[in-house]
């Protein structure tokens, strides 16, 4: 792909056209509000399953790929990649057939009551031997939250005593298991994914790339910078830089974008989920041009994440361009408003345009 030489003093980034390896597009009005945003950016998205009714069959993820098409703007060039939601019912031969029919791309493992609607998730990964059984003999990609649910466990230390409990047995009991830890946010889980074999990859979100835990905290309570996982200590932040902008094809771009209404986030018990879809690929740029890695950010954006899914790369392109790029205080999504990931800050790249 052509890049600059001196990325340094580019004024425009062309990249082979990104994909979104964890999405969340939701569903009726706010699925209508949110999917151009994504589409804009990305040729495809791993859109999670974790509707308030779970997608737990082929039959409901075909028809939820259609009302996500039916939602795109006219000419969109977006394909929704759709996963399967595990249960501690989930039937293997219903895994197989979507695999091979091509409805499911992968299946994720909620542990129950981990993060938004994962009531119906998995209560013991003991349960669910058979499906992964399956995933591991067809190649079915495992995409998991990997924090564990337990109260006694300190909510930051949730994603690394996940590590302890559960993917280091996942690992050894299935070792031709593809697995992508998702939006890893520890110096734990690099350490972790680092330390596997290459079916062991990660996704890493924007905001856990920009923000410590205390931009939940700065000056009062700050809703929306709470998500799942909780952005942790810097040390992590550091970690998470360094493996994103490492060249490392275990990396690859995931935005967990996770929209919320306004009134959801401000509330006595506020949900959990940050919105960045809107400047997705610019917040991402940020980084690795802080990290002088400009240079990487199409493999983490474009590449890794395809050769992970076996999947092709995109023949598409997308133009980066320097100029300042004010992000709104919040955003229509329909009848509710959301507030974007870096609401009121000036972002230094803006996408020109996908081809
Ligand atoms: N990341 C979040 O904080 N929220 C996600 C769920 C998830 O990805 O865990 C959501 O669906 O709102
Ligand atoms: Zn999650
Ligand atoms: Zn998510």
């Amino acid at each position: 792909m052509p890049m600059p030489t001196d990325t340094a003093s580019a004024q425009t980034i062309t990249l082979r056209r990104p994909d979104d390896w964890h999405v969340h597009l939701r569903d009726g009005a706010m699925l209508a509000a949110v999917v151009p945003w994504t589409a804009r950016q990305f040729a495809r998205a791993i859109v999670m399953p974790n509707l308030s009714l779970p997608v737990t069959t082929a039959e409901m993820a075909s028809a939820y790929r259609e009302r996500i098409l039916a939602a795109l703007p006219p000419g969109a060039a977006f394909t929704p990649l759709m996963t399967c939601y595990l249960t501690d019912a989930t039937d293997p031969t219903g895994l197989r057939a979507g695999f091979a029919e091509g409805v499911f791309t992968a299946a994720k493992l909620y542990p129950a009551h981990a993060t938004t609607n994962a009531a119906q998730g998995v209560t013991d990964v003991a349960l669910i031997r058979p499906a992964l059984k399956a995933m591991e003999e067809i190649g079915m990609p495992l995409l998991v939250h990997g924090e564990v649910t337990d109260p006694a466990v300190d909510v930051f230390d949730r994603e690394a005593v996940f590590i302890e409990r559960v993917m280091t047995g996942l690992v050894r009991d299935y070792p031709g298991l593809k697995i992508v830890f998702e939006h890893i946010t520890t110096a734990d889980a690099v350490g972790f994914v680092d330390g596997c074999g290459p079916l062991v990859a990660a996704t890493i979100t924007p905001q856990h790339l920009h923000i410590n835990r205390n931009a939940m905290f700065a000056g009062g309570l700050r809703p929306h910078a709470y998500c799942l996982p909780v952005a942790k200590r810097e040390v992590h932040r550091l970690a998470l830089r360094s493996a994103a902008t490492s060249g490392s094809p275990k990396y690859f771009l995931g935005t967990d974008s996770a929209p919320h209404a306004r009134g959801a986030k401000e509330a006595d018990c506020g949900c959990a989920g940050i919105f960045n879809a809107p400047y997705a690929l610019e917040s991402y740029a940020a980084v690795f041009e802080e990290e002088g890695a400009l240079g990487l950010l199409e493999g983490f954006a474009s590449e890794h994440g395809p050769r992970f899914y076996g999947l092709p790369l995109n023949e598409g392109q997308i133009v980066l361009e320097r100029g300042d790029n004010l992000v709104p205080a919040e955003l229509d999504a329909g009848q509710t408003r959301i507030v974007p990931f870096h609401a009121g800050q000036t972002l230094g790249w803006r996408v020109r345009e996908a081809r």
